[in-house]
């Protein structure tokens, strides 16, 4: 067969031969990028390859180079792919863009196909759905159940509980022993426990002393890592790779199983449990005996088995599956990740530790405790923590500066204008550019790369309410994160019980970097030493 009958024969041979091509284009800048001691950070528009490879240069800090770019540009910008690859995205830091996208005109920008394609392990959820009557009905029911005060009181305790019983403890023990750790690790671990719990009503005991391998969190992380690289992909080049299994794909494929695997079995045991328990009476979700047993995996099942009656959210398995993998995806990686920065920032903060720690002390001194001078640890809920304005601010400005979720992305129904007179086509994406938000000096100041908690203080000493297309973190209108209040909840209590207990010395010449996940890990960890404030 020649080449030309090879061609139209096998398209998606060549698709790969064009891929490798640029892999190997790639490798060849990259090498000689760091022979000359960096690499470039602009966005260069090349006849036929477009910008992918640019994209894929910088594809290993992405974030930073996408907010450099954006800062650049005035902050909205173009990003093309190469010719017929239907890879035209519009990125944007912009908030007169957020607001316009995600409230004015939300009708009009929605998930769409394409995302819903990338966003394939989270399945039909409700942060891949658009605005239709199963994603109302989902989001309602998510937002009822977790502020059900039954749901709220057993996710205090939960937290207390597992604050007490397994972080604190495990701090205590990596700071008698003195080693190098990853604190990153550790509050992942902890928050996978924490989130499993939570929402499965089981502990998988990731925090524990061997550092287990958790295939089910292993499988997650490797599924975001992937969905990157879609969104970086023309979409014929991803799915072929997805056809032929290899590359990321096929780390996709191995991954979508441990998580299916995981799941399923998870939701067949808790019915079995219900139903040996006799307690699926209602669609009301329960309190257990000690008042820890009620999760949000019971509450969905309980609705599921109501059916009929409430519009048959669950009307399967799979879309329970859905909405139970949306929930850990949502839950678990944003609020560690939220923890690991402001850990890291504190750390390397001393005058903002030293306030956040007189805050603490005078939280201990109001509830007649003294200083951590006794025998257990202290650990704090979120309702003793209500006056700590300061820790709120800190909160806020991690998340200012590392937003958790860093990229959101939109598809465009119908022609439209933005408020910058771009015109957008039908099917144009647009990226919302959450990182870049908390970074552009046009929204901040010139002190925009600063962490300065204090900007989130009034002189009369109250928290300033930003917006949220200023204050991009959660997203903003009618699909902004619902589980806001759960993340900044867990947060403050957590990162208020660990620093009151312990200081983190982040190692000699240690910087964490943000990853190129949907995510925004730390690529490196945050490795450092623990030492008890208040040795026993
Ligand atoms: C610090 C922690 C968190 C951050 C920074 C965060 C951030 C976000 C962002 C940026 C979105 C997209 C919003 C948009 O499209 O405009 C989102 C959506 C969502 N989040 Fe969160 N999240 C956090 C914690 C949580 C937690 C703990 C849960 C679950 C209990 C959760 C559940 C969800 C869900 C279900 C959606 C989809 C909402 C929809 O599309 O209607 N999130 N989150």
């Amino acid at each position: 067969m020649d080449a030309v009958h090879f061609s139209a024969a096998h398209p998606e041979g060549l698709l790969a031969i064009a891929t490798s091509l640029v892999f190997f284009f790639v490798f060849l800048v990259r090498l000689k990028g760091s022979a000359m001691g960096g690499i470039r950070s602009s966005l260069v528009d090349l006849p036929v390859v477009g910008m992918l490879p640019s994209i894929l240069l910088n594809l290993h800090r992405v974030h930073d180079w996408a907010a450099k770019v954006l800062e650049d540009r005035g902050c909205t910008t173009w990003v093309r792919g190469p010719w017929l690859s239907g890879m035209v995205y519009l990125f944007t830091s912009d908030p007169a863009v957020a607001k316009y996208v995600t409230s004015t005109r939300y009708k009009n920008f929605v998930r769409g196909t394409r995302f819903r394609e990338i966003l394939e392990p989270v399945g039909n959820s409700i942060l891949a759905s658009d605005f239709n009557e199963s994603w109302r009905v989902r989001r309602r029911l998510t937002l009822d159940l977790m502020h059900q005060p039954e749901f709220q009181h057993s996710h205090r305790r939960t937290t207390h509980r597992l604050v007490e019983g397994k972080l604190l403890p495990f701090l205590a023990d990596l700071a008698r022993q003195g080693d190098a750790v990853d604190m990153q690790d550790v509050l992942q671990r902890f928050t996978f426990d924490l989130v499993c719990s939570t929402f499965f009503g089981v502990d998988l005991g990731s925090l524990s002393a061997d550092f287990p391998t958790v295939p089910f969190a292993r499988a997650v992380s490797d599924a975001e890592e992937v969905i990157v690289v879609r969104f970086a992909l023309p979409p014929a080049w991803w799915k072929l790779m997805r056809w032929l299994r290899i590359g990321p794909e096929r780390k996709m494929a191995a991954a979508m199983r441990v998580i299916d695997e995981f799941i399923y079995q998870h939701i067949a045991s808790k019915k079995a449990e219900l139903c040996k328990d006799g307690r699926r009476t209602d669609n009301k979700t329960q309190v257990g005996e000690d008042g820890a047993a009620v999760d949000l995996l019971r509450g969905f099942i309980d609705h599921q088995s109501a059916g009929e009656a409430k519009g048959r959210t669950f009307e399967s398995d799979r879309s329970l599956r859905d909405t139970m993998v949306e929930m850990v995806v949502a839950g678990w990686h944003t609020t560690s990740v939220s923890i690991s920065w402001l850990y890291w920032l504190v750390a390397t903060h001393p005058s903002v530790e030293a306030r956040i720690l007189e805050e603490l002390a005078s939280v201990v001194r109001a509830d007649g405790g003294d200083g951590g001078r006794h025998p257990g640890y202290t650990v704090f809920d979120v309702d003793e923590l209500h006056g700590c304005v300061y820790l709120d601010a800190v909160i806020h400005e991690t998340l200012r500066l590392f937003a958790p979720l860093p990229l959101n992305p939109f598809c465009a129904v119908e022609k439209d204008v933005l408020p910058t007179g771009e015109v957008v086509k039908p099917g144009t994406i647009i990226l919302l550019d959450l990182y870049a938000v908390g970074r552009m000096e046009k929204n901040w100041g010139k002190d925009a790369g600063e962490f300065k908690p204090e900007r989130w203080i009034t002189e009369e000493g109250k928290l300033i309410e930003e917006n949220s297309y200023k204050f991009a973190a959660f997203g903003s209108g009618p699909k902004m994160c619902l589980g806001r209040r759960v993340g900044l909840a867990v947060t403050k209590a957590v990162a208020a019980s660990a620093i009151y207990n312990f200081r983190f010395n982040v190692a000699e010449g240690h910087r964490p970097l943000p990853s190129s996940s949907v995510v925004l890990h730390m690529k490196n960890g945050l490795m450092g030493s623990l030492r008890e404030r208040f040795p026993r």
